[in-house]
């Protein structure tokens, strides 16, 4: 599942920025495509793996990570400053694509909306947007797989609600509140960044009774504090009806809190929650084999299954018929 949840979440994101597809069926142009999926594999490979220099300087003489990530970085700047030219020679003002509005603000503000801004903000949300829905998405329907009640639950909602005339869309999700707290619980148990992303104090300050000094690099570990049995009731079980009690959603810290935490989160919660409820609404889901999907966490900047998840799925006859 997890190259295709890949694919949809970096479809999705190059979709709002440039109005194009990069995989799968619809792709605009395959040449350019291609050469974008192996930049994006290549990036991926490169970026979660660190260097080894940094920490053992002598490995210098031998290393060619550098040499490696800045041709890379040279590569991806070209790529994005393809995607600005290409966009700067059509109309921006009719234009509906993230990179169309940048550009008009740019005719504006020509000093803050350089290209350099254009292409940080491209890249930021491919970098922090696509490989953590990824992973939520696979998160969760692993649970789902584990607890055929609670998908039992989530289909009879999204059948009572949406019915089987049409496909679920983004305006129904206010009102599939099972759905949402399914996303909110896969998000408790399985935070994408498990440890934010580092802070750094400003001022000398305390935080609970620790004195932090000015300059000292703060991790928060939300993984614990979501499976911390003082704040939840049986934290370690999967129980989306949790959410069901008012407040306990204001306890999850999966995206950080303030004035630095997401600025995704509701992106994020809309991509995954429709791309749930799509899986859910057009497939009969089962487990490869009788045993349970394994859930170990594997290794990474956002945290992997150890074991990519497997599943079997078949098409609801509903979905031919509207399809058709
Ligand atoms: C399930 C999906 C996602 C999760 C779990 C997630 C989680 C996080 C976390 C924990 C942080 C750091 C917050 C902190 O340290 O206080 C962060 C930062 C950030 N996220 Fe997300 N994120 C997700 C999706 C997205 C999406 C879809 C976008 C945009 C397309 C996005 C854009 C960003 C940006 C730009 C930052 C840096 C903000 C800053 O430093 O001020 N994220 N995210």
């Amino acid at each position: 599942m997890k190259p295709m949840l890949m694919d949809l979440t970096f479809n999705n994101i190059m979709r709002m920025m440039t109005g194009k597809r990069y995989y799968g069926e619809e792709t605009n142009d395959e040449e350019e495509a291609k050469r974008v999926r192996k930049l994006v594999a290549d990036v991926g490979a490169n970026t979660s793996s660190g260097n080894a220099v940094d920490y053992v300087p002598i490995l210098r003489l031998f290393s060619s990570y550098e040499k490696r990530v800045k041709k890379l970085g040279e590569d991806t700047d070209k790529f994005l400053q393809g995607l600005i030219d290409d966009k700067r020679g059509q109309q921006q003002e009719t234009g509906t694509t993230m990179i169309d509005h940048l550009l008009v603000l740019q005719k504006s503000d020509t000093e803050y909306y350089t290209d350099q801004i254009i292409k940080g903000i491209i890249l930021i949300m491919v970098i922090a947007g696509t490989n953590t829905s990824a992973v939520t998405l696979e998160w969760a329907l692993s649970n789902l797989l584990n607890h055929p009640d609670v998908l039992s639950k989530a289909r009879a909602e999204i059948d009572n609600r949406v019915g089987l005339d049409r496909l679920i869309q983004e305006s129904d999700l206010s009102e599939l509140p099972y759905l949402k707290n399914i996303v909110l619980e896969t998000l408790r148990l399985h935070p994408a960044t498990p440890l934010l992303v580092p802070h750094m104090a400003s001022e000398d300050c305390k935080v609970g009774s620790y004195d932090m000094p000015r300059g000292t690099t703060l991790l928060v570990n939300a993984w614990a504090i979501h499976r911390d049995p003082n704040t939840w009731d049986d934290p370690d079980s999967f129980k989306p009806e949790r959410f069901e009690k008012e407040g306990e959603a204001q306890k999850l810290m999966a995206f950080g809190l303030g004035r630095r935490a997401c600025p995704g989160s509701g992106l994020a919660q809309r991509i995954v929650g429709l791309a749930l409820g799509s899986l859910i609404q057009c497939f009969e889901w089962e487990r490869v084999g009788n045993e349970e999907v394994d859930m170990k966490e594997g290794v990474g900047n956002t945290v992997p299954k150890a074991i990519p998840l497997q599943a079997v799925c078949k098409a609801r006859p509903f979905l031919h018929k509207i399809l058709s």
